[in-house]
């Protein structure tokens, strides 16, 4: 097949870890005889230095004609200054809202080989395997802002078609999986979530073999720590969801492990480490790939239906971090293009194995 992909590295580690997903990409394409053409574009800090824009209009227009993008990170120390007129992170908001990509889909599971780093024992580990749904692009993070000398305030704002869409999602992908949905709020304070909660359980009629729970967002917060294998799907709104998927990436071992893939109500879709510009490590070639290659990952799945091609990605991955090398988030010490040589390395070799299995098969049968 032929896909045209919109790489927006960004800032910081962003264009780090997408330089490992782009030639993990591009390993798939010499396998399994694919062109994907890339078309590389600013969003960010580095966009604001550039032209003055954190999203330009040229990025805009390309990410909306792609097939698929593909982003690294936004931020860092150098915009971060309260009094400046745009910030980096505004480039990302905007463009979720621009491509309507509502969901933001973030996986966890925690692989065997890593358990020694999560903060829990192996036994409440085991069958740890949760997908977060988390609104994008509405809730605190969009709402009207307002300051003064002395006050602050962010607006949070539902409508309940927002609500609707993403957690008919949430419902979707739980029939997929093992059929229950655990809904966060904080019903018991805000109003935006009695919104959340009454639309919730309207929808929850029209899936009645999917088993609903509530939960209140702050025993949540404590329950992904104590119980985390009794979660399948989560949804929850926007800034819920960007906090507790963060608190899930430590049960996982680090935060460059996890993937996203954001999508709205076309195949395109928006596809991104769940982590930020790391400017601690920002330039070392440290950085972690993993939650960059796997989100490419998603994105052969969700934007081209490369199913196939997709599980080959994360069986190489799988690999890589049963075997080594590893990156220094996770005990090792290998770099961020030793970890790329060597996922592309274990994706050959998948493919190589794969066609002999189907050769051999072939020969019996
Ligand atoms: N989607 C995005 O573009 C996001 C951007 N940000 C921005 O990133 C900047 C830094 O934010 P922080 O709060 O420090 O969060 P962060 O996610 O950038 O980093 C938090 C910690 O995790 C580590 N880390 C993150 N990614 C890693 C990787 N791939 N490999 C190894 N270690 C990794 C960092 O070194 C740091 O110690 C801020 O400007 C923030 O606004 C934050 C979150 C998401
Ligand atoms: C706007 C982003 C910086 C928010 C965030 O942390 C995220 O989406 O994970
Ligand atoms: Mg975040």
């Amino acid at each position: 097949m032929k896909a045209r992909i919109v790489t927006l590295p960004g800032d910081g580690v962003g264009p780090e870890v997408t330089a490992a997903a782009v030639a993990v990409l591009d390993a798939v394409a010499a396998h399994y005889d694919h062109t994907f053409d890339y078309e590389q574009h600013l969003i960010g800090g580095c966009a604001i230095d550039a032209t003055g824009e954190p999203l330009p209009a040229d990025a805009l227009a390309a990410c909306k004609s792609a097939d698929a993008v593909l982003l690294g990170a936004v931020g860092g120390p150098k915009w971060s200054d309260p009094s400046a007129p745009v910030r980096p992170e505004q480039g990302l908001l905007a463009l979720r809202a621009a491509l309507g990509v509502y969901a933001n889909l973030r996986p966890l599971q925690v692989h065997p080989a890593l358990t020694a780093l999560s903060p829990l024992k192996d036994d409440k580990l085991r069958n740890v395997d949760v997908l977060f749904v988390r609104e994008l692009t509405g809730g605190a993070y969009f709402g009207a802002k307002t300051r003064t000398v002395d006050t602050a305030t962010d607006e949070c704002k539902y409508t309940v078609v927002e609500v609707e869409r993403v957690v008919r999602r949430a419902f979707e992908l739980a029939r997929g999986r093992r059929h229950k949905v655990t809904s966060v709020d904080k019903a018991n304070v805000l109003e935006t979530s009695r919104l959340w909660r009454s639309t919730v359980q309207r929808i929850a009629a029209d899936y009645p073999d999917v088993k609903l729970e509530h939960q209140l967002v702050d025993s949540m917060a404590m329950l992904l720590l104590t119980q985390p294998a009794s979660y399948d799907v989560v949804v929850t709104e926007n800034l819920f969801g960007d906090i507790l998927t963060d608190e899930a990436a430590a049960l996982a071992g680090s935060l460059g492990l996890l993937p996203s893939a954001s999508l709205g109500e076309g195949a395109r879709g928006l596809y991104e480490p769940i982590h930020g510009s790391a400017p601690d490590i920002a330039g070392k070639g440290v950085a972690n790939p993993v939650g960059a290659i796997l989100s490419a990952a998603m994105l052969l799945r969700h934007s081209l239906g490369l199913e196939e091609e997709a599980g080959a990605v994360e069986a190489a991955v799988e690999h890589v971090l049963e075997h080594g090398p590893r990156s220094r988030d996770i005990g090792g010490d290998a770099g961020t293009a030793a970890i790329r040589e060597a996922v592309v390395a274990a994706l050959d070799e998948h493919v190589a194995n794969s066609e002999a299995f189907f050769s051999g098969a072939r020969a019996c049968g």
